[in-house]
């Protein structure tokens, strides 16, 4: 807590300084008419004793967003003309002369840019920032506007004209500085400037206050934002006038009440009336006092009797420079922060020269620091530290104008070293090309502490203070300069957080963005939902079948029909329930596509089993063909068409795809075609039953011997065929020359090999067996020609009866007729029945 000094034992003098300000304060209440136009402005929303009485006086704006723009630009261009007065050779007060319109609009304000002035633009800023869901804002120009201190006693007596006018619009023009020549005709030395505002000579504190967008600046520190307002100028500017008003306000017990206290007074009246308001919010404040005087930097709370300086550091945490160890006070009433403001204008370095008898001889700043604590819907406490900082430059000057020498030399030097350094960090950082190059903060304390405020993510207010004496000409010109490049600089304002509750902040979006997002899925799903069941009547809330769950004995219950635009309505156990329903559901149709799954990759390992199966049967097979197709006895079966899988009555031989260089088909389409065949089992069957009944006709053939045929041909009717064999022998008998003729036993294949395709894998073993039988006919016919002396001997009938039989088993009909013609089968006709 710092205790309220009673007295300002280091001023220098104080004459000069009442007197100029008695002269202002003068100029102003000789103005009835501008205050008068004032009275009619809103009231200000101050409720302390100090701005209640000001208000009273005259009372001010509430706010900046209520001033008549438009009619205010209007007016301005329609008051040049007084201002030009002014300008030759007319009062201080400048605005004398209009001050007497009876317009409602502030006499200043036609020099108000535009409808962007300052205080717009930090509104806009502001409104961006507002709510506790954002903590950045786009870049933002400075905002900078100018004040024009006006005429002192000293400029009135030596009959110092105006180089300036005031044109509206935002608008400064200043003339060139060929005094009272042609100065009026020589239009290239005239230059114009434009800012945010324009406060011109007879604008007052309150008029600062409520105009320059300092109330929004506050605002946003309180809001979290690191926030500048810093007066640049030439000595006796009017800079400290315009912070903290004239001296003499220091100078004893000082009178809150005084209309000339400047805009640190005020702001912090200003501040203390916002927090009041805002009981949902825990506020501490704290604030510290510096100044940097010689490019040193002393604690003006605690400057000690030997003023140490103290270090300016950089921090990473911070990504900005701080001063180490500096002093900073608690401040729980607007009396604290009055009273630090007091003990820092008491304790800096304030020097006397030719220009300014209280001149500042350090660069000043006052920091406020607003430390925040709300507490959010869901009840977490949210914390911000936004602070404002007031800069009080010290004045640039030419020490031959001000006859500085010894310590205020060397304090001038240091002063125009550290604003220089100032103004290359400015031109820097307002050239779009040389903005993301090397700007020499670190060349002085000064830009050390300022970077944050000049480019950071901070939010700057620039007042450039300027005297419209012709003397001041270069300065003012250059004044002028700076200021309008310091417009072009950008920042970008961001709350200052602790990273957790950033964290929170940024999850609380997107928990929103989700919720948004939902809803949108919501109102989508509905839409699909009542497109697909136009017809039915959605009355149900919700027909929740949630005893279905339990009594389906695995199986999941349907999902009810929701009428999601009903959703909201439900309460959270119908909503539970309906959740559950859905997870069940689709763990059912999980586990249903997994067993499905299952299924497909058993049958598709199926199917290649098969596939192999089948490819190993048919090798398998064409093995046999060969063994077939030299069998006179045994012909093949039917073909099989690779590509159609059908039968094909013996027009082809089957050929392995493969063997035969043949493309060889996808296995899914082998195994289609496959699917139309029979079944390996019920093939095996038949093969199975015809082998049985082809074994049985041979058995017949062969084990029932012809005793009739034995005893004509003399031999044993072991030796002789069956029964059957007996027309046949007739025949022969009768006809034996025909015997030549007729089918010899190894061109039999010949006419059947195109026939012969495949066959039955259980026929393999048959054929060793009539692979044997025939060895046994040839031995038979061997003995039997030796016997009857003949060359050539007939094959038994049995023989011929079981080719026939095997053929008709084929259902080749075909075949079975070609069997039968002629040309085909020998034994057509019986009397041919005789084979070689
Ligand atoms: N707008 C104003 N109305 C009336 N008087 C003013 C105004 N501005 C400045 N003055 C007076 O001009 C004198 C110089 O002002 P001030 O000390 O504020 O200048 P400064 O820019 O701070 O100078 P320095 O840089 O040397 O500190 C003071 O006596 C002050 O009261």
């Amino acid at each position: 807590m710092v205790r309220r000094a009673s007295s300002v034992p280091h001023l220098n003098s104080s004459g000069g300084s009442s007197a100029d300000s008695a002269s202002t304060s003068g100029n102003r209440r000789g103005r009835g008419a501008v205050a008068g136009s004032r009275a009619r402005k809103a009231p200000t929303p101050t409720s302390t004793s100090t701005s209640t009485s000001m208000s009273n006086q005259r009372q001010s704006s509430g706010s900046s967003s209520s001033m008549p723009r438009s009619r205010s630009l209007t007016n301005g261009m329609r008051r040049l003309s007084p201002q030009k007065g002014a300008g030759s050779g007319s009062s201080g007060g400048g605005g004398g002369g209009v001050g007497g319109s009876s317009r409602n609009t502030p006499y200043f304000l036609r020099s108000r840019e535009n409808e962007i002035g300052s205080a717009d633009t930090l509104e806009i800023v502001a409104s961006k920032s507002t709510g506790s869901e954002e903590c950045s804002t786009p870049e933002d120009n400075i905002n900078v506007v100018v004040r024009v201190r006006p005429l002192n006693e000293k400029e009135k007596r030596d009959r110092h004209g105006s180089t300036l006018t005031f044109p509206g619009n935002g608008q400064v023009i200043i003339e060139g500085n060929d005094v009272g020549q042609k100065r009026s005709h020589n239009r290239d030395s005239v230059r114009v400037f434009t800012y945010n505002v324009v406060f011109e000579p007879g604008a007052t504190q309150d008029d600062i206050l409520d105009y320059s967008g300092i109330k929004r600046i506050i605002e946003m520190g309180i809001e979290g934002f690191s926030c500048t307002a810093f007066c640049y100028g030439q000595t006796g500017s009017g800079k400290t006038h315009t912070l903290t008003g004239p001296p003499d306000l220091f100078v004893g017990k000082p009178n809150p009440k005084d209309p000339r206290h400047g805009l640190i007074f005020r702001s912090f009246v200003y501040l203390f009336q916002l927090i009041k308001n805002r009981k949902d919010v825990n506020y501490v404040l704290k604030a510290s006092f510096m100044e940097i005087y010689n490019e040193r930097v002393i604690d003006l709370l605690n400057p000690g009797s030997a003023r140490k300086p103290l270090a300016v550091r950089w921090s990473k945490k911070s990504g900005g420079f701080f001063v180490e160890n500096l002093f900073t006070v608690d401040c729980e009433e607007l009396d604290d922060l009055l009273a630090v403001l007091e003990e820092g204008m008491r304790n800096r370095a304030v020097g006397s020269h030719a220009m300014n008898d209280h001149s500042s001889r350090s660069h000043t700043i006052l920091t406020v620091h607003i430390l925040s604590d709300q507490q959010t819907d869901g009840g977490v406490f949210l914390s911000k530290h936004g602070k404002i900082n007031f800069v009080d430059l010290a004045g640039s000057e030419l020490t031959k104008k001000t006859m500085s020498e010894g310590k205020t030399l060397e304090e001038a030097n240091n002063i125009n070293k550290s604003l220089m350094v100032l103004g290359y960090c400015i031109s820097s950082l307002s050239d779009a090309k040389k903005r993301s190059g090397h700007i020499p903060y670190r060349d002085s304390q000064l830009t050390k502490l300022l970077a944050d405020s000049l480019a950071g993510n901070g939010v700057t207010l620039m007042i450039a203070c300027v005297s419209p004496a012709h003397y001041n000409h270069a300065e003012t010109l250059n004044t002028l300069r700076y200021a309008s490049r310091a417009k072009r600089i950008r920042t970008k304002p961001v709350i200052m957080m602790d990273p957790r509750e950033a964290l929170i902040l940024s999850l609380k979006r997107d928990i929103h963005a989700l919720q948004m997002e939902n809803d949108h899925l919501k109102a989508a799903l509905n839409l699909h939902h009542q497109a697909a069941s136009s017809d039915a009547a959605t009355d149900n809330l919700l027909d929740m079948q949630l005893d279905r769950l339990s009594s389906a004995g695995g199986a999941p219950a349907p999902v009810p029909k929701v009428d999601l635009e009903r959703l909201p309505e439900l309460d959270g156990s119908e909503l539970a329930e309906l959740v559950k329903l859905y997870m069940v559901e689709n763990e059912s149709l999980r586990q249903e596509n997994n067993h499905l799954f299952t299924v497909r990759e058993t049958i598709l390992r199926d199917q290649e089993i098969v596939c192999r199966e089948n490819e190993r049967l048919l090798k398998k097979l064409e093995d046999v063909n060969k063994v077939c197709v030299r069998s006179p006895l045994i012909p093949a079966r039917p073909a099989i068409s690779p590509t159609s899988g059908k039968e094909t009555p013996g027009t082809e031989i089957w050929t392995n795809p493969e063997l035969n260089g043949a493309a060889v088909l996808p296995l899914e389409q082998r195994m289609s075609e496959n699917a139309d065949r029979r079944t390996d089992t019920a093939q095996k069957r038949i093969d199975q039953k015809r082998i049985a009944r082809n074994i049985l006709i041979m058995a017949n053939a062969f084990r029932k011997p012809d005793a009739d045929l034995a005893k004509k041909l003399n031999t044993d009717p072991e030796n002789v065929p069956a029964k059957q064999s007996t027309d046949y022998m007739t025949e022969w008998g009768s006809r034996p020359h025909q015997a030549a003729t007729v089918l010899q036993v190894d061109s039999l294949a010949s006419p059947l090999r195109p026939t012969c395709t495949t066959i039955g894998l259980a026929e393999t073993a048959v054929l060793d067996l009539m692979a044997a039988n025939l060895q046994q006919q040839r031995s038979l016919n061997s003995q039997l020609r030796r016997e009857m002396g003949i060359e050539r001997i007939q094959v038994s009938e049995a023989c011929t009866l079981m080719m026939k039989y095997i053929l008709e088993n084929e259902g080749n009909d075909s075949l079975l007729s070609g069997f039968n013609s002629q040309n085909l089968n020998p034994f057509r006709e019986k009397s041919s029945c005789s084979i070689l």
